[in-house]
């Protein structure tokens, strides 16, 4: 993994706009690994085809416990960059929550939840195939932030594809974002809102994330998430 990655940008990136777009963090060859992992069934803990609870088209693959070291690396040094920048927004919305600096303690705070199920997990998609908009939330306890890779090349691997992320604030209806990823490239965003400014101060504008239909090839994605599921 890239270790030049500019948290102040991420930062700066989240608060405006909800995500953060870094280029080319995994390399080509790390990219091939995750994709062969795919069909390694001795890895997951469960197989979702999408399709069956109206979540979209495709199939994905929730990671067991222990994680792959690549994996496992990764979750913790985001989680350390990413924990300090959630609790500025917990402060800036007056929400009542402070993140632990290390991922073993938020860990530790959804066992006290039930909360006990590894949530990494590779996603594949055919021509056809979508991703209808949602949140990755899974109890009570859930981390603001969240990481998709791509693993797979647009324009050569797939056609179609794209990511869509959508704000919502209150009496307004949804704005749409697209927002293209080459293979290797990671994207953080938000998994249930944003502070949005006003005159009063911050309040939350709703995000939700989805992927729009593949019209061609197949298309895998990883996506990191960092609170246990029940
Ligand atoms: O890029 C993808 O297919 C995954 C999108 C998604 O829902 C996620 O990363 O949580
Ligand atoms: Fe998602």
């Amino acid at each position: 993994m890239d270790n030049n990655i500019s948290w102040k940008h991420v930062s700066r990136s989240l608060d405006e706009n909800g995500y953060a777009l870094l280029k080319g963090v995994l390399n080509e060859s790390t990219c091939k690994e995750f994709i062969a992992m795919y069909n390694n069934d001795t890895l997951y803990r469960s197989v979702i085809k999408m399709e069956r609870y109206r979540f979209g088209k495709g199939e994905y693959k929730y990671f067991n416990y222990p994680l792959p070291d690549a994996l496992s690396t990764m979750r913790e040094k985001f989680y350390h960059q990413l924990a300090p920048i959630a609790n500025g927004w917990m402060k800036m919305l007056s929400i009542d929550t402070e993140f632990p600096t290390k991922h073993h303690m938020l860990i530790d705070l959804c066992k006290t939840n039930q909360q006990m199920r590894p949530t990494p997990l590779i996603l594949r998609y055919e021509a056809g195939g979508y991703n209808t908009l949602h949140q990755d939330l899974y109890g009570e306890v859930y981390f603001p932030f969240q990481v998709v890779f791509a693993l797979t090349q647009a324009g050569k691997d797939y056609t179609g594809g794209e990511f869509v992320l959508t704000e919502q604030v209150p009496r307004a209806q949804s704005k749409a974002r697209v927002i293209s990823l080459d293979q290797g490239d990671a994207l953080i965003f938000t998994t249930n809102f944003r502070p949005a400014k006003s005159t009063r101060g911050y309040y939350r504008a709703t995000m939700k994330h989805g992927i729009s239909e593949v019209t061609g090839g197949v298309r895998y994605a990883l996506g990191l998430i960092f609170h246990d599921a029940t």
